[in-house]
């Protein structure tokens, strides 16, 4: 990781998948104070633009602008600039565009982060985490294990400059193996005991995303359609916590 994380609140990105900005604001009141890292999606960006993550900037918070970006190289390139200039921590794109297109999108992401600004972390989407293998051998029409798809885009993602990848946390181990501990792994497909499945495949609780190895967790409906989104925030980092002592 660039950066030593300690806290594992720095490290829990909360999916903001809403559609509007009053949706958005509703949510963070009742999570004030606790959550410190959030993701904007294509529902939420498309919805509402470039100013949500300037709204989200201001709350005090970071933000992971998961737009997957998946073109020609030029394309993403331009892409990269363009969202570079938002002022977000966290971008992607999804590594299955290939070496050349990750390559283009670091080159326009340099371009577009301002003189003396951090440059967001770039991340590579390896295998959506909804998908099982036999989609992905059947529809996709990828043979193998998903496991090795993963860390062969994984490697594409390293060579290609990239900070890290989006995979399930099942796979970070071999992740780490394959490109360092020092690349990055965030992870979605989290599902604290109890909690509905719904259209997530390749899943684990938040205590074993920590325990395999994942630098970052996403987590969306099992925090925000919660009827207590803080109490059950707090149950996670209390269970995560009690898990490491
Ligand atoms: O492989 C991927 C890539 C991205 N996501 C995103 O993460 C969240 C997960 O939400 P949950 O409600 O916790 O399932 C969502 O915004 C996805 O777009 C992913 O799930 N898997």
């Amino acid at each position: 990781m660039q950066q030593q994380l300690t806290d594992v609140r720095e490290r829990m990105i909360v999916a903001l998948d809403f559609s509007s900005m009053d949706e958005v604001k509703k949510c963070l009141e009742r999570l004030q104070g606790h959550i410190r890292y959030v993701k904007v999606g294509m529902e939420l960006a498309y919805a509402e633009g470039p100013a949500i993550v300037a709204y989200l900037k201001e709350q005090g918070l970071k933000v992971f602008v998961d737009l997957k970006v998946h073109d020609i190289p030029n394309t993403a390139k331009g892409a990269m600039k363009s969202l570079a200039r938002l002022g977000a921590d966290m971008v992607n794109v999804h590594a299955a565009g290939g070496t050349a297109m990750m390559a283009a999108a670091r080159e326009g992401l340099e371009q577009g982060t301002a003189a003396g600004a951090a440059r967001p972390l770039l991340i590579g989407v390896t295998m959506l985490t909804s998908t099982s293998k036999e989609t992905m051998n059947h529809e996709i029409a990828i043979p193998g294990t998903v496991e090795d798809v993963v860390v062969h885009y994984a490697k594409l993602t390293k060579q290609a400059g990239l900070d890290g990848v989006v995979a399930s946390p099942l796979e970070v181990p071999l992740i780490k193996k394959a490109a360092g501990d020092s690349f990055v792994t965030v992870t979605p497909g989290i599902r604290p005991l109890g909690t509905d499945q719904g259209d997530q495949t390749r899943i684990t609780t938040p205590e074993q995303a920590f325990r395999l190895g994942s630098d970052y967790l996403v987590i969306g409906r099992a925090i925000t359609g919660a009827s207590d989104p803080a109490g059950v925030w707090q149950s996670i980092v209390a269970a995560v916590e009690a898990d490491r002592a």
